[in-house]
């Protein structure tokens, strides 16, 4: 059989692209050295690929920043901001992902959104009025004949009509069915392009077929293809998909006249079934996503090949659920990485020997392999904490409700620490200067000895209560001084993940992250917070918030285990954060902020899934953080840059004493009304990521519009989230307005 992959990162082997356009920013290097160490990325892609045994490799898969963006600018879907600015084509493009200086002030990069339900964010492509969809650019034709050139056997791809419409923002009158006719004709001389190249095969990427499509999409997507594909003369059509099944255009698929389709196997829960049950034309090919592209473990061979022995197909090629870019480039970048724990692991590179392995066995060649990999899957990692799992299974119903009901244990909360209506407070972290930075480096690389970096933070976490009680706050915070980030903070301290050293991967453009890796049962070994906790609390006599990371948000952001479910780990962490909590009232520490920024990053991209696979029991694992705690600890959760309005059921059932919510705009202010919000809420009174502090008077304005919703007894006044970003200054006037807001409209209440 035949092996391909969807598509392969090309950040570099150690972020070498990264580097070059960083430089080229900086105007250190320029476009043509640039030019060059892209060549560089995409040749060592290639050869990697090829040495593994790949026989058919993807091309212009690789992307200086994102591969929509790319496929916008080749169809000349480019905001008139950005061509006023009359830059090269290079400018252009980097201006729109990153921003640019215009004249004498800053221009925005196009905004961004996640891309399906990965930690990977697009920009969102801009159709205007005057934009004229055509073919303008060659990147696809130039990179596919450097391939060609190489020797390679060599296939295009590029994100296809439908997805590209789908996921732009119209920004005009137009409707979307307006773009259809140029885009097909764009798409066109693309195929006629590649056709005079010689491509075989053209790899036309729908990822967005798994986002549900309703009638009118399905129609959409009919008639794109029903005038594009008569076109496409020699040349043979992959209509690849991935992060999904494709349940509902699976039947128009098979009857469209495409070449091949590419389903997943790993993320696509029906796509065995559609096969099973619908059939699978015999004229057509299957690329089979049988490889987990964006998860760290190695394959188990002997489920993938059950899996191809029972597909009634007749042409298949073996390939990946998604690109591999969401995956770090090699094992062989963390020579650290104990021997007890390599073989289990596959980054891209492991990824391609699986695949290739697979092939093998298929053909009856190399079976010891099997025997090997099998050895992996039969025997215990050594991964278990007996502790953890018998907790586990001891849960029952208790755990997941907290006594007394809201409404009682509140008034025994307001016996216990008495607050004015409209309480004030912060999210947790204050502006870090640069020294601030430093020191955490410093200690995290050794340079600093714990008792040092603790008496330096101390000083810091003085000044800062200091400037809160100065202020008027009325439930004071640490400032998070201690912390690189509010992820790894926790997850270095509890025990069960596991971390790398290069294990880079794009999140957007060319930021890239280190997610960690959750290796075991998850437990808590020591306090974490409550050191730092109870000395702010010495400082002062007003009471100070405990603030966690949430459960949620440290397993979403993790690369999960295979061998147990994502509610397992989630709630073996929720389970270690219970006892970080119980471990602040201890001390004396009564209100606790558990925070869940990533709360709906794992949310299944079809509605219907909604709480049959993910709120069911999120829902749970919330509450159980919190369902021993002492009644009259106060139990808030925060969240921020999501949206609320779908889910306030969801959101009421956490059962929090207090939800502060990153916005506060009349459209969720009505939804909250109209709900009947039981829950009290935390309104963001400025907006964090923004230099602009609001006026006094706006903030007026926004309490007085939560009150007439809400009432005023359910509302906390805050930030909308944590002042990290924010320089000192405009922190600081941000919340001297907001408290003098919240002064002012007390005294009308
Ligand atoms: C992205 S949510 C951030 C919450 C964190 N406690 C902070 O204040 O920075
Ligand atoms: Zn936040």
């Amino acid at each position: 059989m035949t092996t391909t992959i969807i598509g392969y990162p090309h950040i570099g082997r150690h972020l070498e692209l990264k580097s070059a356009v960083e430089a080229y920013h900086k105007q250190t290097i320029s476009a043509s050295e640039l030019n060059r160490v892209a060549a560089q990325t995409r040749q060592q892609s290639w050869q990697t690929q090829a040495q593994a045994g790949i026989d058919w490799l993807p091309v212009n898969d690789f992307s200086y920043e994102d591969q929509l963006l790319d496929t916008a600018v080749l169809f000349n879907v480019i905001p008139q901001r950005f061509r006023q600015l009359h830059f090269s084509p290079l400018d252009t493009y980097f201006a729109m992902a990153c921003g640019t200086q215009a004249n004498t002030t800053f221009l925005s990069p196009l905004k961004m959104a996640t891309w399906f339900n990965t930690h990977y964010g697009y920009f969102i492509p801009e159709l205007e009025d005057p934009t004229t969809i055509q073919l303008v650019g060659t990147k696809p034709f130039d990179e596919f004949k450097e391939a060609q050139q190489l020797g390679y056997h060599a296939r295009p791809t590029i994100i296809g009509p439908y997805t590209l419409l789908k996921l732009s923002r119209i920004t005009s009158t137009k409707k979307i069915t307006d773009y259809v006719n140029r885009l097909v004709t764009a798409y066109a001389q693309l195929f006629d392009r590649f056709d005079q190249l010689n491509a075989d095969w053209l790899q036309l990427d729908e990822p967005a077929l798994v986002l549900a499509p309703t009638k009118a999409d399905l129609e959409l997507f009919n008639q794109i293809y029903t005038t594009l594909l008569p076109q496409k003369g020699r040349l043979k059509i992959l209509l690849q998909t991935a992060y999904g099944d494709v349940r509902e255009a699976y039947s128009q698929l098979t009857q469209l006249n495409f070449d091949g389709l590419g389903l997943d196997f790993i993320d696509g829960q029906q796509t065995e079934a559609c096969i099973q049950d619908k059939g699978f034309p015999d004229n057509k090919v299957l690329f089979a996503g049988i490889i987990n592209g964006r998860n760290v473990w190695r394959t188990n061979y002997q489920t993938s090949l059950d899996l191809l022995h029972r597909l009634p197909v007749k042409h298949v090629v073996l390939s990946t659920s998604c690109s591999l870019l969401h995956l770090p480039i090699s094992l062989a970048n963390e020579p650290a990485l104990p021997k007890t724990v390599r073989p289990y692991l596959a980054f891209a590179e492991e990824k391609l020997t699986d695949l290739v392995a697979i092939n093998n066995l298929l053909a009856g060649r190399n079976p010891e392999f099997l025997t090997a990999n099998q050895r992996l899957f039969n025997h215990s990692r050594g991964a278990e904490n007996v502790q953890v799992t018998t907790r586990l299974h001891a849960l029952t119903k208790v755990d997941y409700h907290r006594r007394p009901e809201r409404k009682k244990r509140q008034r025994r909360q307001q016996q216990a620490i008495p607050l004015p209506v409209l309480p004030m407070t912060t999210i947790g972290s204050f502006p870090q200067t640069a020294a601030d930075k430093q020191r955490v480096t410093a200690f995290k690389q050794g340079q600093l000895t714990k008792a040092q970096f603790q008496n330096a933070t101390h000083k810091r976490l003085q000044e800062c209560l200091t400037e809160q009680t100065k202020l008027g706050l009325d439930v004071l915070v640490t400032g998070e001084y201690s912390r690189d980030d509010m992820i790894s903070y926790f997850d270095h301290q509890l025990s069960g993940f596991l971390f790398t050293k290069h294990a880079w991967i794009q999140t957007f453009g060319t930021y890239c992250a280190q997610p960690p890796i959750i290796w075991g049962d998850i437990a808590w070994t020591h306090p974490i917070t409550v050191t730092e906790t109870v000395a702010a609390q010495r400082l002062t006599t007003r009471p100070v918030k405990g603030v966690l990371t949430g459960p949620l948000t440290l397993v979403n952001w993790a690369y999960p285990r295979e061998d147990v479910s994502l509610r397992i780990s989630a709630t073996q962490i929720a389970l270690a954060l219970q006892d970080e909590a119980h471990a602040l009232e201890e001390h004396n520490i009564h209100i606790i902020q558990f925070d869940e920024p990533a709360f709906r990053s794992h949310l299944p991209l079809r509605q219907s899934d909604w709480y049959t696979n993910y709120f069911n029991w999120a829902i749970a694992v919330i509450r159980l953080v919190a369902s021993h705690l002492q009644p009259t600890t106060r139990f808030h959760i925060h969240m921020c840059y999501q949206q609320y309005t779908d889910i306030l059921d969801v959101l009421d059932q956490l059962d929090a004493d207090a939800l502060s919510l990153s916005a506060t705009d009349p459209a969720l202010l009505d939804a909250l009304h109209n709900a009947h919000f039981a829950t009290p809420v935390g309104l963001g009174m400025f907006d964090t990521a923004q230099f602009k502090v609001p006026t006094k008077a706006v903030m007026v304005a926004k309490l007085q519009a939560a009150i007439a919703q809400l009432g005023p007894t359910r509302i906390w006044v805050n930030p909308d989230c944590g002042l990290k970003l924010l320089d000192e200054p405009g922190a600081l006037t941000g919340l001297a307005r907001m408290v003098q807001a919240t002064k002012q409209v007390r005294n009308t209440i």
